[in-house]
């Protein structure tokens, strides 16, 4: 059974270029002029990419005493709305809990998605088992562990800990990812603020200034070094934790910054609204920013020391948010995100100029595929490659609304918000999985993708590390064993 998307205009993260492309069962057979299928998708005035890859979701995710409402159903119907055919979750083992333990959750959970998906493992204790577990749980194909800077007494891991684990994804070929703000401050403020009778949403923005965010960017990166691995660090929302990146990256160290579209776009303006409910619904960590954080994580997408939009979709209701009416530290933190990533940044970056459309693909697909080790698999338009594809309409437009949207809860953070580009379909593996307004994925359709250890930059890094590594100074009648 083939497919060929015909008469569009291909857009990936290096060329732009007319083609039609076919596909063969679940992968791209051939890409080029006139070429024939059993099933013919008119993409005249489309430009067709691929799909969207967002690294950082949380459906279901226990947190702060309840669940987030999203789960893999409604939120890869959702991602597959918004042209994105892959989500990667954490799975977050409890206090005590094994990695590979709470890996089987994580696999019951995301037996629902409609999308493809993996998972990072946290690291959100540690011990003697965790260390022994952390290498079956890289035969699983998780390459990735994320460590919590924040949320001390529930996820938060010390300094310590996070050396600890950081030498061993080294030792696995792994790569930490890291939360990056400092726990211990934000746990201070918080008192301080709650104690002056600070308590509304908009004291959430006051306890997590851009300073704990830069200092544990920086701290995370140096513990990185020390370590000899890469590093990606999420929701970077500031300019003090972009400057940490981008000085990292010059001095030649192997750090990834993954802004979120949500601080690309929406300012801290939003906690001052005068409806609680309203400000609570955007109560997320970090907080949202001014115009000079925004103007500084756009210029790190367009310059490169900045590689990936993400969402960190972890959608509460309005309900779950009361949780935290007298005490902002109780309001869950996180906000949705999924299916408006791509239409908001080609309508704020592609359409205003802040991105070129090559860049718009970089950042949504093929650079976290090449940063997770899945590419050319995922994230590129390649024989061979998944036909994981979007034909994009770049004059369609709507205006996001919550009562239109596939997420499950009861209101969008971009509500309101008019964005001209959208998919008109969205392929996943060679099907047919969104047109037309409606999700034709089933659920349960989606396949767990394994990403394989040991990608290029960890054996470079290991490679330098045990090159550099301290070596004892022989000298004559000194025994090598001490006295
Ligand atoms: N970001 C957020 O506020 N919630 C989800 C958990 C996390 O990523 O920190
Ligand atoms: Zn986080
Ligand atoms: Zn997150």
């Amino acid at each position: 059974m083939t497919t060929v998307i015909k008469g569009g205009t291909v857009v990936t993260a290096d060329l732009t270029y007319k083609a039609d492309i076919l596909i063969d069962g679940e992968t791209i057979a051939a890409i080029g002029p006139d070429l024939e299928g059993d099933t013919v998708i008119d993409a005249s005035g489309a430009y067709v990419m691929p799909g969207g890859i967002d690294p950082h979701t949380h459906m279901e995710m226990p947190f702060m005493g309840t669940y987030a409402a999203e789960d893999f159903d409604t939120g890869t119907a959702a991602a597959l709305s918004g042209g994105t055919t892959m989500a990667v979750d954490f799975c977050l083992p409890s206090p005590g809990q094994g990695l590979i333990d709470a890996l089987q959750q994580w696999y019951q959970k995301a037996g629902k998605a409609r999308t493809d998906y993996s998972f990072h493992m946290a690291i959100t204790w540690w011990d003697r088992q965790v260390f022994d577990e952390m290498p079956k749980v890289v035969e699983q194909g998780i390459n990735t562990f994320k460590h919590f800077m924040a949320y001390k007494g529930a996820l938060m891991v010390n300094d310590d800990e996070m050396f600890a684990s950081f030498q061993r994804c080294a030792e696995l070929g792994a790569m930490p990812l890291v939360h990056a703000e400092n726990g211990d401050v934000v746990a201070s403020l918080q008192q301080r603020l709650m104690a002056e009778g600070n308590n509304g949403p908009e004291a959430h923005a006051f306890s997590r200034p851009p300073e704990v965010e830069g200092e544990a960017v920086n701290r995370a990166i140096m513990i990185a070094d020390q370590a000899g691995v890469p590093l990606y660090v999420v929701h970077v929302s500031c300019e003090q934790a972009h400057e940490a990146i981008r000085r990292a990256r010059a001095n030649g160290m192997r750090v990834y910054g993954e802004p979120l579209v949500q601080h690309l776009v929406l300012d801290e303006g939003e906690y001052f609204n005068a409806d609680w409910d309203y400000a609570a619904r955007r109560v997320m960590s970090p907080p949202f920013r001014n115009k000079k954080h925004q103007d500084s994580l756009w210029a790190g997408l367009a310059s490169g020391s900045l590689q990936v939009v993400a969402t960190d979709h972890c959608a509460f209701t309005t309900e779950q948010k009361r949780m935290g009416l007298g005490d902002f530290t109780k309001i869950p933190n996180g906000t949705g995100g999924l299916e408006d990533r791509l239409p908001v940044l080609w309508t704020r970056g592609v359409a205003t100029g802040r991105l070129t459309m090559n860049e718009f693909v970089a950042v949504t697909s093929t650079n976290i595929a090449k940063i997770l080790n899945i590419y050319p698999k995922k994230g590129a338009i390649l024989p061979g490659a998944d036909a994981d594809l979007i034909v994009w309409d770049p004059t369609a437009t709507k205006t996001i609304a919550a009562s239109r949207q596939k997420s499950i809860i009861d209101y969008n953070v971009f509500e309101g918000v008019e964005v001209t580009g959208l998919p008109t379909i969205t392929l996943s593996r060679g099907r047919i999985a969104w047109q037309d307004g409606e999700v034709l994925a089933e659920r349960g359709d989606g396949r767990f993708v394994e990403r394989p250890a040991g990608a290029p930059v960890n054996r470079a890094l290991s490679t330098w590390k045990e090159l550099t590594a301290p070596r004892r100074v022989e000298r004559s009648g000194i025994p090598a064993s001490g006295v």
